[in-house]
């Protein structure tokens, strides 16, 4: 039996069709999305309808059910007929800090954290609502009903029924949902938009079936619930405790599973749910692939031009540190910020230092998030290291060394793609369980350089220096 799994993330679409019993790939395709932080959703179906369309011709048979990963977050605001309001805010999208920052204000850290499982920062739902209720009051008036991208783009394929529907995973980084009950806050989500009160998908369970497919190529498939891209990859993963990912797409998103819901009221680590009916925590950031494809683009070389010039650099890039902010923050919270490279001389102003600086700034903001999810009780053990960025030779080599522990890398795949294949897969079977694939070809990197910790420690002096903290 074949199976479809959809990745909708920040800067394209995948598809994969997969064979339901071994979870090999038979066929792929890719369609982009457009750039920006404000997206009009329609750019994501016509992205899913494409990659959706090359992967079924190509696969050697029928897709019997299809599942979609989506980007985290988005604010996708439909009025009474179904139409989008506006074009959604995307999880970078960082206008809503001060939103954020009164919601904190309003409620307290501490009770937002126990009731949601998150402090507020501009990435989460509820602050994109706030932001439109305060600015856009017109829209905000004909919200009718608020979904997340998967939600949508699902929704899109099963032909806009009546019914809407979400995950827990996905729910649990809204902001406006409790990890701990599983159910809405409606009371927080009509706060934060002024009083007002639209629809909210219901949350189905991880293995439900949601619809069946009305898409020509696919019609008559199952389509299974979905999840946050974040939650697909960990399915896809098939992780065991110990294991951590660091996924290098454009965010840095670093998460372990966990058996009990958390609620960090720093804000660091976010107390999301998984898609397996478990828990998430993750620690996130604005900054990941795209410092090192900016890079590449100031030193006029593609990504293999990059890697190789990072290599052929000492450890420590001769004393440059680079704080990779370009897109503002949200781990550590500036959204404002700016990046600043650190250290300059005469002598050390090289292509080879900026390539590794850029590569060792990227990865020393992941290894703080690794030293943030074990603070909070997590079991690391090995990291295992996906997403885009996660092909670059020179990250693949000087993450462990940054992170200090044994770095595993999975066969370079689409592992969002795959888990919501899996998910497919599970809501077709209507089994207690999802299906055990295997990961293909994992190779280890072995943790032992020992310049890591004064990498780690000028990194740190920069931040301090720059920002204070
Ligand atoms: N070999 C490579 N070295 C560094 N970055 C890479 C490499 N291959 C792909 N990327 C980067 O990966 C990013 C896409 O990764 P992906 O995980 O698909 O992102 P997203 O899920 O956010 O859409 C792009 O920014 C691209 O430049
Ligand atoms: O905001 C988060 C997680 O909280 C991001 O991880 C988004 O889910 C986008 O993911 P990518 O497109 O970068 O994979």
């Amino acid at each position: 039996m074949l199976v479809l799994g959809i990745d909708s993330s920040t800067q394209s679409t995948k598809a994969l069709v997969v064979d339901a019993d071994d979870g090999e790939v038979v066929a792929e395709a890719k369609a982009s999305h457009p750039d920006g932080t404000e997206v009009n959703p329609a750019a994501w179906w016509d992205a899913a309808q494409s990659a959706i369309a090359e992967a079924v011709q190509k696969a050697p048979g029928r897709v019997e059910a299809v599942s979609v990963g989506g980007q985290q977050h988005g604010m996708v605001a439909l009025d009474e007929q179904g139409e989008v309001v506006r074009d959604a805010l995307l999880w970078n999208d960082t206008r809503s800090a001060p939103q954020a920052e009164a919601l904190v204000e309003r409620h307290g850290a501490k009770e937002l954290a126990t009731r949601t499982g998150l402090r507020p920062v501009a990435s989460f739902t509820i602050t994109k609502l706030a932001w439109l209720a305060q600015n856009e009051p017109a829209n905000a008036d004909r919200v009718a009903q608020v979904l997340l991208p998967h939600d949508w783009v699902g929704w899109k394929l099963a032909g806009q029924p009546e019914r809407t529907w979400t995950d827990h995973g996905d729910a649990s980084g809204t902001g406006y949902y409790s990890p701990t009950t599983g159910e809405w806050l409606p009371d927080l989500l009509a706060d934060a938009l002024g009083g007002r009160s639209p629809k909210l998908p219901t949350i189905l369970g991880p293995g439900e079936k949601a619809a069946v497919a009305t898409l020509p190529g696919i019609e008559g498939a199952t389509i299974g619930v979905g999840t946050g891209d974040n939650m697909a990859a960990a399915l896809g993963l098939g992780l065991e405790p110990g294991d951590v990912v660091v996924s290098l797409g454009t965010s840095g998103a670093v998460f372990a599973p966990a058996e009990q819901p958390s609620a960090d009221q720093t804000g660091t680590v976010a107390g999301f749910c998984d898609a397996t009916g478990r828990y998430l925590p993750l620690v996130c950031t604005l900054n990941a692939a795209r410092v090192l494809s900016s890079t590449a683009q100031m030193l006029d070389t593609d990504l293999e031009g990059l890697s190789r010039l990072a290599l052929s650099a000492e450890p420590g890039a001769g004393g440059l540190s680079l704080l990779p902010y370009l897109e503002g923050e949200r781990t550590p919270n500036l959204p404002e910020a700016t990046g600043t490279l650190t250290g300059l001389t005469g002598a050390n102003m090289t292509p080879q230092n900026l390539a590794r600086a850029a590569v060792e700034g990227m990865l020393c903001g992941m290894a703080d998030a690794i030293e943030a999810l074990r603070d909070t009780g997590a079991d690391v053990r090995r990291v295992l290291l996906i997403g885009g960025a996660a092909r670059s030779e020179a990250v693949q080599a000087i993450a462990p060394g940054l992170f200090g522990v044994d770095v595993d890398i999975p066969e370079p795949a689409e592992y969002v793609a795959l888990g919501a294949a899996k998910q497919a897969a599970w809501a077709h079977s209507g089994a207690a369980a999802p299906p055990a694939w295997e990961v293909a070809g994992t190779r280890r990197e072995v943790g032992d350089d020992t310049t890591g910790p004064a990498v780690r420690a000028a990194y740190a002096r920069a931040r301090n220096q720059v920002h204070g903290i």
